[in-house]
């Protein structure tokens, strides 16, 4: 497929030698990766990061360590134009159940998350205008329970880039969909990622074709072997043949790039090389 036009600018996600360890478990071990701020001709175009892994390989690990919740044993975590170390609140978290205070009208939700960041008037300003870019303002009285699935979805990654800076984690934002909902929210992340430039999503999912479709980079966390003896070494890592640039790779924004013979057969690959780790 076609190779659309782009370069690349600064660092927006840097992880430098990342290592964590529970007690002697090495769950994470070395991770060099980066995000930079991808530019394409004549458009905003933020950028979209998928992270596989089998089960239990250190998945939501990473999460906590992205989202400043947890520090890692050795190394950093940079974020924004700034690259300072990650602080809790500066990456949006959207975990799994798309948590919104239950008792608070959505409107009252994202105001919440709002004021976190900005001043009264300047919230409520914020407030208003992503109810409306998400398609929500009709909504904006109604509680979590009476809202559907993918509203719940479009509320949580409002309410999270209201009060993060332009990095968004999105932990299985595919999974126990029905197959509208999961168009619903991939138009919602090319959405988030078009709406600025540095809008940065980083999607962790067992979904490898949905995601990959979205993404223009990937990560794979995987164990390695030592080169010299062949063994296998404790923990998980990104290594640089599992760090892909689906944007070099001409798979990257592609509206239909799922129905093209060369996606089918990448996401194969992918599923071959998490099959094999
Ligand atoms: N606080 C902790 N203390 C000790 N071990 C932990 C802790 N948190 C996670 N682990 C271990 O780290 C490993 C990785 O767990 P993690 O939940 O990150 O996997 P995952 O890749 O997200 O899996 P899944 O895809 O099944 O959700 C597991 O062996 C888990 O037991």
């Amino acid at each position: 497929m076609t190779t659309l036009p782009h370069s690349y600018k600064d660092p927006l996600l840097t992880l430098q030698d990342v290592s964590m360890s529970f007690g002697s478990e090495v769950i994470l071990r070395d991770l060099n990766v980066q995000v930079l701020d991808v530019i394409r001709p004549g458009m905003n175009q933020g950028q979209v990061v998928g992270i596989y892994g089998r089960s239990g390989i250190g998945k939501s690990v990473l999460c906590r360590l992205l989202a400043g919740l947890a520090n890692p044993s050795t190394g950093t975590v940079r974020v924004g134009e700034a690259q300072q170390p990650v602080q809790p609140g500066a990456v949006g978290y959207v975990q799994q159940r798309y948590p919104l205070f239950n008792h608070l009208t959505l409107r009252d939700n994202l105001l919440l998350a709002a004021h976190r960041k900005h001043a009264p008037a300047e919230a409520q300003a914020r407030t208003t205008d992503y109810l409306a870019r998400f398609g929500l303002t009709a909504h904006a009285r109604k509680y979590p329970a009476h809202l559907s699935g993918g509203q719940r979805q479009r509320a949580a990654i409002a309410q999270q880039l209201l009060c993060s800076d332009h990095l968004i984690l999105l932990d299985e934002p595919f999974s126990g969909l029905d197959v509208a909902m999961i168009d619903e929210v991939k138009k919602i992340i090319v959405e988030v990622t078009t709406m600025d430039e540095l809008n940065t999503v980083l999607i962790v999912s067992h979904d490898i074709a949905t995601t990959t479709a979205l993404a223009d980079r990937l990560w794979l966390l995987a164990p390695e072997r030592d080169p010299s003896t062949g063994q296998l070494l404790p923990g998980a890592t990104i290594s640089p043949r599992h760090q892909y640039n689906l944007a070099q790779l001409g798979l990257a924004w592609h509206p239909d790039v799922e129905a093209e013979p060369e996606f089918a057969q990448f996401v194969e690959g992918i599923k071959n090389e998490i099959r094999g780790s």
